[in-house]
């Protein structure tokens, strides 16, 4: 386990930020893919590629979607990443005309692991840090590597106090 804190940074996505983010990502890849443009099949790296990956594929219209399930944080900490679920076998091949979302890279170490698996598959990520930012072909938006991005899914709406506290 290497921790990764203190992040001196918070950047906070509500979830109009990352539907229009996840957009901007479908506008940038249109037109790109290695068949008359198109990808043949969307893959999203779980968790948190799913909802970047939805929206992509929709706007795409791609229909054929499948998951690979990686696991390398706890928390904040990151440890060795390591493949739960693989997708499809017959239709992945080596990756070809797959597009790969993932909702950010971060060391580019979750991204590593699945281009060893699938070297010519096309890897999508909304945000990116500078560490990782070579693991991925196409992204929205980068960060410094001191900021930690909090998703919509991880966060609820709650009171805070005012700056200027009543007596
Ligand atoms: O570039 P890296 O340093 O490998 O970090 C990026 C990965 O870490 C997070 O996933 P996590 O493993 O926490 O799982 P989750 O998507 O299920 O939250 C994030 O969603 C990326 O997949
Ligand atoms: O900055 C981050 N935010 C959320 N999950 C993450 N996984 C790696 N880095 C991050
Ligand atoms: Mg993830």
């Amino acid at each position: 386990m290497s921790e990764r804190l203190p992040h001196e940074k918070g950047f906070h996505i509500s979830w109009d930020q990352i539907h229009r983010d996840s957009r901007a990502l479908a506008w940038r890849l249109q037109g790109f893919g290695p068949e008359d443009g198109s990808w043949r099949m969307v893959v999203a790296i779980t968790r948190g590629g799913m909802a970047p990956a939805m929206i992509v594929a929709r706007e795409l219209d791609i229909r054929t979607v499948d998951t690979i399930s990686v696991k390398s944080y706890h928390h904040q900490s990151q440890g060795e990443a390591q493949v739960l679920k693989f997708p499809d076998a017959g239709l992945m091949g080596d990756g070809a005309g797959v597009l790969i979302v993932d909702d950010l890279v971060d060391s580019g170490k979750t991204l590593q692991l699945v281009r060893n698996l699938y070297p010519r598959a096309h890897f999508a990520t909304v945000y990116a840090k500078p560490e990782g930012r070579e693991q991925v072909d196409t992204f929205i938006t980068e960060v410094s590597q001191d900021t930690w991005i909090f998703f919509p899914w991880d966060m609820a709406l709650q009171y805070v106090e005012p700056y200027r506290g009543t007596d």
